[in-house]
């Protein structure tokens, strides 16, 4: 058995932090026209405007976030030698925060040292409102509200949306400009908007592509330097996280967390330099925390598509059509003792996953003959799914064709 003793000894990293999400880096990279927009939208602020709503949007991983922190930063940095200028700004991640109560009350608590905080249960939706309202007016100035994963509040319950991109002509402030600045990994919640809140969320809309190979390296070349020690890399080091970035849908996390993690498989094994097995074993790693983290949020019904999927592949019939999905996410229903939901919510949910990552869709088009459709296929490993399938399995009993995939109790 090895010592558990923990004592300093090699390691590659000068400053590990510089590679974990939350760090923000002095200058964004590769992302020029989207902060020259991001920065127009933004500059009436400086004035003591009234801002425009901003929507940002894109996948996961293109800088969103990061483009916002950053902006943000800068603005509240420059707004400090106008002394006419009084400026917050509020950051809000939804996610958990289903409708525009609990929203609500997390702005409010937001806008309010711990003492003062609300419960989450308690007051009606209107004595919420009322007091954001007075929170916003006594506060006054311009007061920026970022809504991150504003997708995670369900449709019929956003008012808030439109409460807030709306404040001032609706007369619930007096003395406060606020301007919503919403952000989406979800390419279709602009458009399921109601017109009326997205005329007034989306004033400005901007859209993140994503990164390509040699972005992803300027982005990585620029966290390395400050995250690792000189010579501490190999060459080959950040073009494999780079190229395994983009092939991941131009994922700037995927291809930072791939370098950290490669670093932490070096430091674990004593080794002060990181090289490109230390990326390969890396992928492994993360591929499967990624799998993992994003079946977890999966509702039943969504986990039954996939492990219904999941048996196709295991018989070697994927790629499929969603109608030849359907009986079988039927079978894997009534395994569940649930009632199965109808042909279509199970291809928007296909496309869903899709989005996610967690499965691969490819458009065919066969002409007159056919027409269009779509196929779909598990975008990861069989095992790691049947894994991070676990709980379900467990739940509902295994399928024959996955048994030898399954290894659980
Ligand atoms: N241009 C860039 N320069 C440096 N770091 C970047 C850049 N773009 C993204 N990153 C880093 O990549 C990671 C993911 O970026 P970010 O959180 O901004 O993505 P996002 O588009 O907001 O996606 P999500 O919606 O999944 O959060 C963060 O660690 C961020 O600092």
């Amino acid at each position: 058995m090895g010592s558990h003793s923990f004592e300093r000894s090699i390691t590659p990293f000068e400053n590990r932090e510089a590679l974990l999400d939350d760090y923000t880096p002095n200058t964004l990279v590769g992302r020029d026209d989207e902060l020259d927009e991001y920065h127009e939208a933004l500059e009436p602020v400086i004035y003591g405007e009234q801002p425009n709503n901003v929507f940002l949007y894109g996948k996961a991983g293109v800088g969103k976030t990061a483009a916002t922190r950053y902006l943000l930063r800068n603005l509240e940095e420059d707004a400090e030698q106008y002394p006419d200028l009084t400026l917050s700004t509020a950051y809000i991640n939804c996610d958990g925060f289903e409708t525009s109560y609990r929203v609500g009350v997390a702005l409010v608590n937001a806008l309010r040292p711990p003492q003062d905080h609300i419960p989450e249960s308690g007051y009606s939706k209107s004595e919420v409102y009322a007091k954001l309202w007075q929170d916003l007016d006594s506060r006054g100035g311009i007061i920026l509200i970022v809504l991150d994963e504003v997708d995670h509040i369900n449709q019929g319950e956003d008012s808030i949306l439109y409460q807030l991109s709306r404040a001032r002509e609706n007369e619930n402030l007096q003395n406060a400009r606020v301007g919503v600045i919403g952000i989406s990994n979800d390419l279709t919640f602009r458009d399921r908007l109601s017109p009326k809140v997205r005329s007034s969320l989306c004033e400005r809309t901007i859209s993140f592509p994503h990164y390509d190979a040699n972005e992803l390296r300027e982005v990585l070349k620029q966290r390395a330097n400050v995250a690792f020690k000189d010579d501490a890399l190999t060459d080959d080091v950040i073009p494999k996280c780079a190229a395994l970035g983009a092939q991941a849908s131009g994922d700037a996390r995927h291809a930072l967390d791939l370098l950290l993690t490669a670093g932490d498989i070096a430091r674990g094994n004593n080794e002060g330099v990181v090289q490109e097995e230390h990326v390969e074993e890396a992928l492994e790693r993360v591929e499967k925390k990624e799998i993992e983290e994003g079946i977890s949020d999966l509702n039943d019904h969504e986990r039954y598509i996939l492990y219904a999927l999941a048996t196709l592949s295991a018989e070697g019939k994927t790629p499929v059509r969603s109608r030849e999905i359907y009986p079988r996410y039927q079978h894997v229903c009534s395994l569940a003792g649930r009632d199965e939901h109808t042909g279509r919510w199970l291809r928007d949910h296909l496309d869903e996953l899709g989005m996610l990552g967690i499965l691969s869709l490819t458009e065919k088009n066969e002409g007159l003959a056919g027409g269009k459709y779509r196929e779909y296929d598990l975008q990861q490993d069989l095992g790691l799914v049947v894994t991070a399938l676990e709980e379900t399995l467990d739940s509902i009993g295994v399928h024959e064709s996955l048994s030898s995939y399954y290894n659980g109790k």
